[in-house]
């Protein structure tokens, strides 16, 4: 495998490697391409298989159109929401993506720090490459732990604990990985993590190889719905299911009081997975209030957040977008793609005449021609 450091020269903010503004999150995208080795941005941006969900994740957003209201008498856009009784400044969030390391040698601290900048919900892998120590030290606002239940199931107690004692405030379980996808970008790439990427929360594991076996060593596959009602009971910390597509699941996970992630882990797994916007309301639907409602999955602009949250997401998550911006610039670079999404999203809801988030609903969307 190829040296995966990531060589980089300060620029100011704002700008790309070329000196163009970065205007929009397509640009960071290509100013991410043209500073990571080729490698990583792979890995990044790849998918299971043919990456046919990935590219259904974005489309979805694109085959509906907006019916704005006019003359609702509005001088003002109020992004703010409260999430699992936090208080958020806007209903974006930082998806967990693992070993961040890779991407900007700052790593999750940088992340996190960025996310506080935009007023934002960083969520924390289980597979971060700094400690949840170093990271809740760094985080000057509300974050998440992500996790991925260990078939240690004593290792798995104590990230709990590590995580709540470094301030997490929410449980985030991955439902949707019993394995790891196909990825087949990083199969062809012979890419395996690098030491500066690996798991700082977790004792290495040997075989820890993303794609050899087709289980991954250290997540249990066997995860069922007791575990997560006694993760919330071990922890006191509220659960979220991440990687809900279905409206049954969603219902039974609603009527235990457990959060609702919709996800299909960016189109990393399953191959032809449903893209998430299409599985929204259905969902919504079932939930019906009870519980919060996030969604990830494609969401590239204010105009998909809008859709989103028209459509019963209490909350969007972005994954790769940040990634770009942390790559590019570091702490820098999050704070400006998420300001910049956040922004994006005030200027639809002001066109669509929406104040606040509760004015963004269903008759907002309808099916583009
Ligand atoms: C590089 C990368 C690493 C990821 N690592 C994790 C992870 O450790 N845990 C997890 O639950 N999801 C992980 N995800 C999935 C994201 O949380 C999220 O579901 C997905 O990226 C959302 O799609 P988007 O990238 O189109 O915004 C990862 C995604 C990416 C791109
Ligand atoms: C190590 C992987 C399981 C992390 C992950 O969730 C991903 O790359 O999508």
């Amino acid at each position: 495998m190829s040296d995966t450091t990531v060589e980089r020269t300060p620029r100011p903010s704002g700008d790309g490697p070329s000196g163009a503004a970065l205007v929009n999150l397509a640009d960071y995208r290509e100013a991410a391409r043209e500073i990571l080795p080729a490698e990583v941005f792979d890995y990044l941006e790849g998918g299971a298989a043919d990456e046919h969900t990935v590219r259904w994740n974005q489309q979805t957003y694109r085959q509906l159109a907006l019916l704005p209201r006019v003359l609702t008498g509005h001088a003002s856009v109020d992004t703010g929401c409260s999430v699992f009784d936090t208080a958020l400044d806007s209903p974006i969030l930082l998806a967990p993506a693992a070993s961040h390391r890779l991407f900007h040698p700052d790593g999750e601290a940088a992340t996190a720090r960025g996310a506080a900048e935009a007023g934002a919900l960083m969520t924390v892998s289980t597979f971060s490459s700094q400690t949840v120590e170093e990271i809740g030290a760094a985080a000057g606002g509300p974050w998440w732990f992500q996790l991925y239940v260990q078939r240690d199931r004593g290792l798995t107690a104590e990230l709990v604990r590590r995580a709540r004692a470094a301030s997490a405030r929410a449980l985030a379980v991955t439902v949707d990985t019993p394995v790891t996808g196909l990825r087949e970008r990083d199969l062809r790439n012979g890419f395996a993590l690098p030491s500066h990427g690996s798991p700082a929360n977790l004792p290495h594991a040997p075989g820890t190889s993303a794609h050899g076996a087709i289980h991954d060593p250290r997540i249990d596959p066997a995860v069922d719905w007791s575990d997560l009602a006694a993760l919330g009971e071990v922890s006191g910390l509220p659960v979220l299911a991440k990687g809900i597509l279905r409206a049954e699941d969603a219902k039974r996970a609603a009527e235990a009081g457990i959060g609702v992630w919709i996800s299909n882990h960016g189109g990393r797994n399953l191959d032809t997975a449903a893209s998430t916007l299409s599985a929204l309301p259905a969902i919504a639907e079932r939930v019906a209030g009870r519980v919060p409602v996030i969604i990830d999955g494609g969401v590239r602009r204010g105009t998909d957040v809008v859709k989103a949250l028209a459509l019963g997401a209490d909350a969007v998550a972005v994954g790769r977008p940040y990634i770009w911006g942390l790559a590019v610039d570091g702490a820098g670079g999050v704070r400006d793609v998420i300001r910049g999404l956040r922004r994006e999203t005030e200027v639809a809801m002001a066109l669509v005449g929406a104040a606040t988030l509760d004015d963004l609903t269903p008759d907002l969307v309808t099916a583009a021609r």
